[in-house]
């Protein structure tokens, strides 16, 4: 992990048209190649962040700067909900970005691939949406969201939908390919122990209005398996986040 920032939020105030402030001078710096996660209170303004970064809405005041050049940053967004189009096959739907971006089938059938077999969806390329399980779904979700070869991958709480199992799964599968291609990745959750399995860094938010009350680092190396998550290491970090979770909930409740 190199120590460039690749984002730098400073005093960011989101306030919505209807008057909620969801953001009040929030600073952030995320690192190259960092998995950070952001946890906190239904409304606290996690997602508000993730948009941000991602450009999608108007920041009321301060600033993000980026570390990287707009020619050479690539944003991904992953959303809680696959959100497939269910007249599409598993091929067509993870191509829709470098067809939406012109690229004529031909050139995109080889990253297409590539991203299938990322997500280990090899073989469904002509399955439909309702053929698949949610967490194959889900893959081919972040299939879509891999095949622009992205830098920056925005997570917008992906696995909140699924089963502990799947969700587990999911979260090992989602290291592997971190660790292969360092992407910078910022990730929604409410699961503090997601947070800190994937984690090396989570920052817990307060509510009312939105902003970081505590910034923790998970000093524990990768790769992370099981013996990671029977770790008294493990624990330590989980209560840690969740203690400052249910401080920032006693201030606003
Ligand atoms: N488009 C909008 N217009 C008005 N208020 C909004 C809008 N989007 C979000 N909000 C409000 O801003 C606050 C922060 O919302 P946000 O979705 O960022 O929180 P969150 O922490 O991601 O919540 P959750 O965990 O429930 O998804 C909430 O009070 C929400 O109701």
């Amino acid at each position: 992990m190199s120590n460039r920032s690749v984002i730098t939020l400073s005093q960011i105030s989101k306030v919505y048209t209807n008057g909620k402030v969801a953001l009040q001078d929030l600073n952030l710096v995320i690192r190259e190649s960092q998995f950070v996660s952001l946890v906190g209170a239904s409304g606290c303004g996690k997602s508000t962040v993730l948009r941000l970064i991602a450009g999608l809405g108007q920041i009321s005041s301060g600033n993000i700067d980026w570390g990287i050049t707009q020619q050479a940053r690539k944003l991904a967004f992953v959303f809680q909900d696959a959100a497939l189009m269910p007249w599409a096959n598993v091929e067509e739907n993870v191509r829709l970005p470098l067809k939406l971006a012109g690229i004529a089938q031909k050139d995109s059938q080889k990253l297409v691939q590539q991203a299938l077999a990322l997500v280990r969806l090899v073989g469904f390329e002509h399955s439909y949406p309702r053929e698949l399980s949610g967490g194959m779904k889900m893959r081919v979700s972040i299939a879509r969201a891999l095949v622009t070869q992205p830098n920056v991958l925005l997570m917008d709480e992906p696995f909140g939908a699924l089963d502990e199992i799947t969700r587990s799964k999911l979260n090992s599968d989602l290291l592997d390919l971190w660790r292969q291609h360092s992407w910078t990745v910022v990730f929604v959750t409410h699961n503090i122990y997601e947070a800190v399995y994937l984690s090396n860094r989570v920052l817990v938010m307060g509510t009312s209005p939105g902003r970081i009350v505590a910034d923790v680092e998970i000093a524990a190396p990768y790769p992370r398996g099981e013996d990671f998550r029977t770790s008294s290491l493990y624990n330590k970090y989980c209560r840690e986040v969740s203690d400052h979770l249910a401080q920032a909930m006693t201030v606003t409740l």
